[in-house]
């Protein structure tokens, strides 16, 4: 029992780490509350807070595995390398194609409902 608190300990760790050192995990971050905030506000069904929760899964999780991937790089190839490069480059690229995941998944749930309020 110890040991799973301590790997638990591990984990937020990992997660703190990325919070303080990457801007765009912060912005990820204000995005999601507001999208709770919104969900809460508007009265979105369980489906739609079920996608909700996916793209707030998943926007956290790329963002996460993109600078673990990147400090890798940066640790392994310190260097100037073509490679290293790409390797970054492909996982900016699945960061992005999740948070275009998620807007328009925002998008499909919250818009209707915000043009029926400003009728
Ligand atoms: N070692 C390297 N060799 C070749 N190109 C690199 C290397 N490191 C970075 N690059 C290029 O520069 C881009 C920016 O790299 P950088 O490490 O600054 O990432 P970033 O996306 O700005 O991340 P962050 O700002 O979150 O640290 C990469 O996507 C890649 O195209």
């Amino acid at each position: 029992m110890k040991k799973l608190f301590r790997s638990f300990g591990y984990a937020f760790k990992g997660i703190a780490y990325t919070t303080k050192t990457q801007l765009n995990f912060r912005i990820h971050l204000g995005v999601t509350a507001v999208a709770v905030l919104l969900g809460i506000w508007l009265q979105i069904s369980v489906s739609e807070w079920q996608w909700i929760a996916v793209c707030i899964a998943l926007v956290l999780v790329t963002e996460i595995f993109n600078t673990m991937i990147e400090t890798l790089v940066d640790l392994v190839s310190p260097g100037y390398n073509e490679k290293a490069g790409h390797i970054k480059d492909m996982s900016a690229g699945a960061v992005v194609i999740a948070a275009l995941f998620a807007l328009i998944t925002g998008i499909i749930i919250f818009l209707p409902r915000l043009l029926l309020l400003i009728r």
